[in-house]
């Protein structure tokens, strides 16, 4: 990607976050239980010092209410007073420990990466991005789908490890990543600057959940013959062995059959986005309590 190819960058409204500061109130609305999107604001990044400066600059407080509604307006994820509590209080915990490090979602398709990540940037008052809208940005192309169409997946690889790079660079993000982005080790060693969490859902539930949205901005789905959940299916699972534990590098693992046992569900679809937060959230909070254990024993030793 050149230099002077601007790319832009695509952020919540909590892009000012690093100058407003944590809001410790209020990112929350409990009235009507459900959060809502917010518009994206876009900035150019292909000049780093005006990227941080629009980082820096911030823009006015933007209300926050307590859903997330998907821009297709077909998902409403309802959650309630008590898990918004907990995720606020988790929230809490975590950010002093992160220090500004920024989160780094791995999964496979429909894993939900955008999803909790957005819940995640709202309540830690990070920016959220979306690796495979910057590519397509940078790329100037409306979709991943077309980019592997007009150009090739080698081409769209390139970009999203140029723009995992420039992520690599900043503070306070949570990136929310393309599904085949681990199968690269250089973008490991881009994410490894932050956390990388990895949301580990079960093949069966995410052929379901993009069965339900149809795989055309899938390209890597798109190919296969049959229904649409049998598609999907044949094709996640092919995709699954080939990446192999490729996820498994990942400093955190959320799964979602771990946490349906040990909330008494049969099936990981009684799990809603939040509740998945707050395990991420405690999940990244154990590794970081870890990693700072090490740390001082070795300085002990040492
Ligand atoms: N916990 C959940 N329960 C049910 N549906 C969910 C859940 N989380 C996400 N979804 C739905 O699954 C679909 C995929 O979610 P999302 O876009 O967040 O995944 P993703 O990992 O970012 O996908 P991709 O890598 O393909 O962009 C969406 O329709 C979303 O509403
Ligand atoms: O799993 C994958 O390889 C992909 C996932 C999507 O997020 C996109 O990055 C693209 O469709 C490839």
């Amino acid at each position: 990607m050149e230099n002077s190819v601007a790319l832009s960058l695509q952020s919540r409204a909590l892009i000012g976050s690093e100058k407003l500061g944590r809001r410790e109130s209020g990112f929350v609305r409990f009235g009507n239980g459900v959060f809502e999107e917010k518009a994206f604001q876009t900035i150019r990044v292909g000049d780093q010092r005006s990227k941080r400066a629009s980082i820096r600059s911030g823009i006015p407080d933007a209300k926050i209410s307590c859903c997330c509604k998907k821009s297709t307006g077909h998902e409403n994820f309802h959650i309630s007073v008590d898990e918004a509590l907990i995720l606020k209080r988790k929230s809490e915990d975590v950010f002093s420990y992160l220090n500004g490090r920024c989160i780094y979602l791995v999964g496979m398709m429909g894993s939900g990466k955008s999803t909790v990540g957005k819940i995640l940037a709202e309540v830690l008052g990070y920016s959220f991005f979306d690796s495979d809208k910057l590519v397509e940005q940078s790329v100037g192309m409306p979709s991943v789908a077309q980019i592997f169409e007009v150009y090739s997946e080698a081409f769209f690889r390139d970009n999203e490890s140029e723009v995992l790079r420039e992520l690599s660079t900043m503070r306070r993000l949570v990136v929310a990543t393309g599904g085949g982005a681990v199968i690269r080790p250089i973008n490991w060693r881009y994410m490894k600057q932050g956390i990388t969490v990895w949301l580990d859902v079960p093949l069966e539930a995410l052929a379901r959940r993009i069965a339900a949205v149809g795989t055309a901005s899938r390209p890597l789905l798109h190919e296969e013959s049959g229904d649409p959940y049998t598609k999907a299916f044949a094709r996640l699972t092919a995709l699954a062995e080939q990446r192999g534990d490729a996820y498994a590098n990942a400093d955190a693992r959320v799964s979602l059959e771990d946490i349906a046992a040990k909330q008494g569900h049969e099936d990981v679809s009684a799990l809603s986005p939040t509740t998945i937060a707050i395990e991420a959230l405690l999940k990244i909070e154990m590794f970081l309590t870890e990693k700072s254990k090490v740390r001082n024993s070795a300085s002990i030793q040492g």
